[in-house]
This record gives C-alpha cells, sequence and structure tokens, in this order.
C-alpha cells in the first residue's frame, strides 16, 4: 500500500493540535534588503517557487505551525542605507544579523543560513545546476573534465547540505516533523538522520527524477541516494519519476523494494506521487487586480484580428519554445540558449513575416505579474513544449486565467503536470508536426470542446491545489511513520535486559545464522567472508565454559570449516541442519543420510534452464541442498525469472518428492523435507537437558525465513523462563517473524556479540584473579 493510499484508510484526527513542521528549503521565501543600521530590515517576495511557498504557508493553522530554514541569498542593500550594491552575508557583524535574524523569526516564522559566495556558487552554481539538474533532466554532461572542478563542486554540495542539517538539528526539538524540500539538499536527510535518529524526516524532490540508466552515470550516485535514504517518506511529482527512483535503489545500491518503498538496511523508506499545484484563489484574486485588464486591452488592440498563442519557459537546457507568437522568457539562465531562441524567431519572422506582421515576439526578461497574467488571460491557446519539466505551474496558471475564454492547453506530455491534464491537447515536443497539427486544432477548436475541455481542467486545478498538496504529503509522512509503528511486531533488542539475563545464566547456548546475520550480504557467496572483529567475539565466546555456541547456516560443510573450522570451541551445522559437527570435534554427522535424493536430478534441470536463461545467475551445488543464485542477474528480470522458476519447481516437483523450496536473499534453494534449522536446536536442547539439566539462558539469531525454524524451537523450550530466551530477527522491523526481538543490520549483532563478549571476558579476567 503506498502512502497516498493510507490516506483514505486511517483516521485524519491522529496530530495532535499544533504540532511544528519545520521546512528546510534552499531559498527562503523572501529577497532581503538592508535599509540601514536604524531601519528595518525589508523582506520582498521571491520569484519563483511560489507554489511550494503557498503549500508551506497552507500549512500553518489549528494543526501545525511551520518553521522555515533557508539560504538568505544575495543581501539587497537599498540606495538609501549608504552602501554599494549587493553583498554577501558574512559582512553582517553580530548585531545586524541578530536584528535580521529576529525580524525574520518574528514576521515570517523563517530562519535564513547565511552561507559564504564560494559555498554558496560551489553548491547551487556547481554541483546544483552543472551536475544534478541536467542529469535529473535526462541530459549527460559532455564536457569531459579532469574530475577536479567537479570535486570542488560536490565538496561545496556536502558542505552546504551540513550547514543546513546542522542549522536544523540545532531548531529541533523532539516529536516536530522535518520536511526537506528538493534536489539541492539530497544529501540533508542522512545528516539529519545521523544526529536525530528517530526524528519524522520527509523529502520533497521538487525536480523530475531520472531513470536508472540515467542516474547511474552519476559519480556520487551512492552517496546521493543514501542521503535521500534518510528519510521516512520521499515524494516526488509524478508516479514515474517516484517509480524510477525505487528502481535506482535497487539497481544501484542493490537494497530490496517493494512498490511502497525502499528496505536500507533495517529502515524503510516509503516513496509516494503528491503532484504539486497552486494556490488557485490567490492566482484568481491576482489576475482579476485592478492592474490587469488595462493590459489585457493593450495586447489585444496590438493583436487585432490576430489569434496569440503564448508560450511562458525558463530559458535553460530542457525547454525550448517550438514555435511562439507571443513568448515572455524568465530567468536567462544561458546567454548561448538565448541566441539560439532568438535566432529561431528572427528566422521564422524573416521566411512567413511582412512589414505589417511579425508571427513572433520574443521578449526575454522577467514580465511583471499584470503582464503575465494579462498574457494568460488573452491568449488563444498556451503552448508549453518543455521536453522535460518536473511540473510546469505555468500551465495551471494558465487554466485558472482562461476561465472566461476556454483557450486550449498545448502541453507537453514530458512534463509533470501533463499526467492530471488528460483534457489538454497533449504534445510530444519533440515531434515538430505533431506540435504543428496541436497548435492547429486548438486554433479550430469549436467553443463547446473547448469550454468541455476547460471546464475539466479547471476541476483538477482548483481541487488539486498547492495547499492539497502539502497538507497530503504531511499526513502521509504521518502516517508512514504510524504504519512502521503498526509494523512493529517486534521491538529492538533491549540490549540491557539481554546483558542482564546473559550475565546470571550458568549454561548459554548461542546459534548464529551466517549470511546476513554475522556476515553482511554479499554479490557472491565466495565474498562473504567473515569481519574480522567478529571472529575476534565469536572466539571470546566460546572460550567462555558456560557457553555453547553453534553456527547454523545454509552454507555447505566445505565454506564452514574454511572460515570457521579454526576455532575449535565452535559447533557448526551445514545446509540448514543436513550436516552438524559438534565443538571440539572435526567429524561431520550426516542427519539427512536417509533421505531421498532422487529430486535432484529433476531440480537441477530446472534451475539449469532458468540459469541459461537468466544471464548473471547461477547454481550452487551442496550435498543435500541446491541453491539457484540471481543476485548478479537484472534485478527486475532476476526477480521475475525466480518467480517463474519458483511456479515451476511447484508444479513439477513439490507434489512428487519430499523437498521444500526457499526463498532466500536473491535465491531459490530446494532441499529435503525432513531438515532444517529448528530441528538441530532442538536436538541441542534436548541433549543438554538429559546431560546436565538444560541451559538456563538461550539466543538464536538469524535473518531470513529458514531461521523461522531456530526461532519457533526456541519459543517452545518451556524448561527455560521465557525472559532469558533471545530470538533475535536481523534486518527490517516491519517484517512478520516468530522472533521476539530484531535487531537492524549485521553491525548491530556484531555489537550485541561484543558486548556478551566482554560480559565473558571480565568474568573469566574476575575468576582468575
Ligand atoms: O543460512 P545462511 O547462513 O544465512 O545461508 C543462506 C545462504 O547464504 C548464501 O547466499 C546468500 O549470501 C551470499 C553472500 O552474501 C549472497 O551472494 C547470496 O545472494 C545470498 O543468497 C549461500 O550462498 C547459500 O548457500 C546459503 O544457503
Amino acid at each position: 500500500m503506498n502512502p497516498s493510499q493510507f490516506l483514505q484508510l486511517l483516521p485524519i484526527d491522529s496530530q495532535s493540535p499544533q504540532k511544528r513542521i519545520i521546512h528546510v528549503c534552499h531559498q527562503l521565501p523572501f529577497e532581503i534588503t538592508y535599509q540601514g543600521s536604524e531601519e528595518k530590515w525589508s523582506f520582498l517576495p521571491r520569484r519563483g517557487h511560489s507554489a511550494m511557498h503557498a503549500g508551506i504557508r497552507s500549512l500553518n493553522g489549528d494543526q501545525w505551525r511551520t518553521l522555515v530554514i533557508g539560504g538568505a541569498g544575495k543581501i539587497h542593500i537599498s540606495p538609501e542605507a549608504g552602501l554599494k550594491d549587493t553583498v554577501s552575508p558574512p559582512w553582517l557583524c553580530g548585531q545586524e544579523k541578530d536584528r535580521l535574524v529576529n525580524q525574520l523569526l518574528e514576521d515570517h516564522n523563517c530562519i535564513p543560513l547565511l552561507l559564504d559566495s564560494e559555498s554558496a556558487a560551489g553548491h547551487y552554481d556547481g554541483y546544483c545546476k552543472t551536475m544534478l539538474w541536467p542529469l535529473f533532466n535526462y541530459i549527460i554532461w559532455n564536457d569531459a573534465t579532469d574530475g577536479r572542478l567537479e570535486r570542488q563542486q560536490w565538496d561545496a554540495y556536502c558542505k552546504v547540505n551540513q550547514a543546513y542539517a546542522d542549522m536544523l538539528v540545532e531548531q529541533y526539538t523532539e516529536g516536530d516533523t522535518i520536511w526537506v524540500h528538493d534536489y539541492h539538499l539530497l544529501l540533508v536527510p542522512m545528516m539529519i538522520r545521523n544526529k536525530l535518529p528517530n526524528a519524522r524526516i520527509g523529502l520533497f524532490v521538487h525536480a523530475s527524477f531520472p531513470s536508472s540508466e540515467i542516474f547511474r552515470c552519476l559519480p556520487k550516485r551512492q552517496e546521493i541516494l543514501k542521503g535521500m535514504m534518510g528519510a521516512n517518506l520521499v515524494g516526488f511529482q509524478t508516479y514515474a519519476n517516484a517509480r524510477h527512483f525505487i528502481s535506482t535503489c535497487t539497481r544501484v545500491l542493490g537494497y530490496e523494494s517493494t512498490p511502497d518503498g525502499v528496505d536500507c538496511d533495517g529502515h524503510f523508506c516509503y516513496v509516494g506521487t503528491f503532484p504539486i499545484g497552486i494556490d488557485a484563489e490567490s492566482i484568481d484574486a491576482q489576475r482579476s487586480s485592478p492592474g490587469v485588464l488595462p493590459k489585457i486591452k493593450a495586447i489585444a488592440e496590438m493583436y487585432t484580428g490576430k489569434k496569440i498563442l503564448v508560450g511562458r519557459d525558463k530559458l535553460d537546457l530542457v525547454k525550448e519554445v517550438v514555435l511562439i507568437q507571443v513568448t515572455d522568457s524568465t530567468t536567462a539562465e544561458s546567454a548561448k540558449l538565448e541566441h539560439k531562441v532568438s535566432e529561431a524567431a528572427a528566422h521564422i519572422n524573416g521566411t512567413f513575416g511582412s512589414l505589417e506582421f511579425t508571427p513572433v515576439h520574443h521578449y526575454h526578461h522577467h514580465i511583471q505579474p499584470d503582464e503575465y497574467y494579462a498574457l494568460l488571460s488573452i491568449a488563444d491557446a498556451a503552448v508549453l513544449t518543455a521536453v522535460r519539466d518536473g511540473m510546469n505551474t505555468t500551465s495551471l496558471e494558465y487554466v485558472m486565467c482562461q476561465e472566461e475564454n476556454h483557450g486550449p492547453l498545448i502541453l507537453s506530455e514530458l512534463a509533470g503536470t501533463a499526467g492530471s491534464m488528460g483534457s489538454a491537447l497533449l504534445v510530444n515536443p519533440w515531434d515538430y508536426a505533431g506540435v504543428a497539427k496541436a497548435i492547429n486544432d486548438a486554433l479550430v477548436m469549436s467553443e463547446e470542446e473547448k469550454a468541455t475541455r476547460h471546464m475539466q481542467l479547471l476541476r483538477q486545478v482548483k481541487s488539486n491545489t498547492a495547499s492539497f498538496w502539502a497538507h497530503s504529503f504531511v499526513k502521509s509522512l504521518n502516517y508512514t511513520m504510524a504504519l512502521s509503528d503498526m509494523n512493529n511486531y517486534t521491538p529492538l533488542l533491549n540490549n540491557e535486559s539481554l546483558l542482564a539475563s546473559y550475565k546470571k545464566a550458568n549454561k548459554r547456548l548461542l546459534c548464529f545464522d551466517y549470511d546476513g546475520t554475522i556476515t553482511p550480504i554479499c554479490k557472491t557467496p565466495g565474498a562473504a567472508v567473515p569481519p574480522p572483529d567478529m571472529l575476534r567475539a565469536l572466539e571470546t565466546l566460546c572460550n567462555d565454559a558456560k557457553n555453547e555456541v553453534w553456527i547454523i547456516s545454509g552454507r555447505d560443510e566445505a565454506g564452514l570449516d574454511n572460515w570457521l573450522g579454526h576455532l575449535p570451541g565452535l559447533g557448526l551445522s551445514a545446509e540448514h541442519g543436513s550436516f552438524i559437527k559438534y565443538p571440539h570435534t572435526s567429524k561431520w554427522i550426516n542427519l539427512a543420510e536417509h533421505c531421498d535424493m532422487n529430486w535432484k536430478h529433476d531440480v537441477l534441470e530446472i534451475f539449469t534452464y532458468y540459469t541459461e536463461r537468466t544471464t548473471g545467475s547461477f547454481i550452487e551445488h551442496k550435498r543435500c541442498a541446491i541453491t539457484w543464485h540471481y543476485r548478479l542477474a537484472d534485478p527486475d528480470y532476476g526477480a521475475f525469472q525466480a518467480k517463474e522458476c519458483q511456479n515451476h519447481l511447484e508444479g513439477a516437483i513439490l507434489s512428487k518428492m519430499p523437498v521444500e523450496i526457499l526463498v532466500g536473499k536473491k535465491n531459490l534453494e530446494v532441499r529435503p523435507i525432513s531438515v532444517n534449522k529448528g530441528e538441530v536446536v532442538n536436538r541441542l536442547l534436548v541433549q543438554q537437558q538429559q546431560e546436565d539439566g538444560g541451559f538456563d539462558f538461550c539466543l538464536s539469531c538469524g535473518d531470513d525465513r529458514t531461521d523461522e525454524d531456530m526461532f519457533k524451537t526456541m519459543s517452545k523450550a518451556e524448561s527455560i523462563p521465557s525472559q532469558d530466551v533471545f530470538s533475535i530477527k536481523v534486518g527490517i522491523e516491519g517484517k512478520k517473524t516468530r522472533a521476539r526481538w530484531y535487531l537492524p543490520t549485521v553491525k548491530a549483532v556484531i555489537q550485541t556479540m561484543q558486548a556478551m563478549a566482554s560480559v565473558s571476558a571480565s568474568a573469566s579476567v574476575n575468576e582468575s584473579l
């Protein structure tokens, strides 16, 4: 179930009133001007990101208070202040800075981040604009460099992200909800998580997010994705972006995922789609303001007898004007592009124009709001043909301005808004003939069709507002947290009670699984060598006479002997309980010797069939089991083939042979039904009971389904008080398990082993004194 779906199922009033939401944005919504030491600072609305800031503002109300942390940007100096030009923030001395901070907080609930200009430029003009922005919009950089500039920009990106995270941590109080915005701050969620492990963190990516094939080109791809994973919920504008993100995490980081999100080393990061809208009421008020009507009249007079097409795009690499009769371009980010567009306009005018008629008017400057709304209102059609756009709020504003005229909207299907604007004339911006046809269709469209299409668009714009977007995201974030709590059947292992119980015990049984429990999962089985710190702890545990320590694994005897055989005090069980080797002995005992192994040939045939058809997959042969691995295959195709293979095995083998199929971590395993890890644990419990009065402390620890048999057996060990039985699942807390506790990672397991080992070591020192 994805977060948007939780909304329909869970009660709306689950938040207590007046909780605080702290937004972390690249820039504050205001341009700051210094008026002089005796005057108040002045704050004027900053251009751009108006939908985001409208959404943020809308959250201030009965339920929430908002605080916005954002970059101050360049600080302007009023001519009256007696200083020159604009300057970067560091000139601010203590008193002036305090005055600015206090005033922003009091007047607007904002806290400014004052960055030095070098870091700010390296972060924004550098890493954001030259690395991330083109890539996120499907443009691979074509200027090869020696990597030095990129490293400097990356360093600036990290430094600036850290500054935002630190500022947040400074402001944070328990219970706050944190909402980080956009691609400028993708490392911030994990930086915060490192300092505030239990915080409620949302991240919304306002920009597009590319497919994994594009994203994987980014040299810092892992760092960026892991930074994002610090969030509890990552939101995107479109379903396609969300899907790309999930599959990128699977492919680049090798994490397991579901359509709801990504499982990241014991933390589930939910992913959802939340298309942003505009503040419809405010746009309605602005388009009807007194300044707009005279502009409408002036434009109408200027183009009497002509149909007006309007286009408005930011001039950057991802937005090109295909055919525009009146354009207004906003920020000039590229002089080269401006030149290109001017040339195209001149060409069209030269070819199709005359002394009395100029078909393309290209205005390349910021136009004032009155002119903007007048243009959107007077147009006969809008042509918005970006080749990539996170959303495109101009299309929404155009619909608001056309309440009377019903002018058709020609919209690029590669703009985020296209997904919800089904009544627009959607075009592929690369298909020039298709765009030309759409323009013609728009101009000859009947009034009736225009009205019907416009009504549908308007309904969409008025219902999916900026406020709706912001509220949906925050509610989903809260619900994902609630869902994690609800799924948390299994609490985090309480180390204190474990150690207390361990200390007082006289005879302990410790059973550990191997892969994914005491050794991290690796790309190939041969690479999963035991970590040295784990081996040291294991050795100390084995040296404690009160302990009986076992590794109970799916691995074969040779593998376990090779990696762990040097610890004589360690008991080993291989192939999920088929073989055991008692501590201080060298002989393996085959517990499955009476099992029928005739199934192996048929299973091998099926596994071979899938191996031949799944590049990267391979078969691991064991004495009593066969394993088909697909970790190195394409993740989606591998998972698909594994399902097919499982169905095949179930149909062809299970009904006829006494075997079981185990669905492991990127593997499928077949082994006799009569052996399992629980049987080994049971054998050890019974033997100890018969020989020496039983254990008074039991621990089993494992990460996959085969380990559930150990947990089950231990939970039934009636002779041991339940508070001294520790069954521990390794991995994400949300998974159903029979274990009583969970630990998130292999690292946490090793730390627990070390903690028990130090109890054993100090007991042995005390005894020898
Ligand atoms: O019972 P376990 O000790 O957890 O062993 C289960 C299987 O582990 C191995 O495969 C898994 O670990 C590999 C190394 O990290 C990894 O490459 C693979 O994708 C995992 O499935 C082992 O190869 C199997 O024989 C074990 O049954």
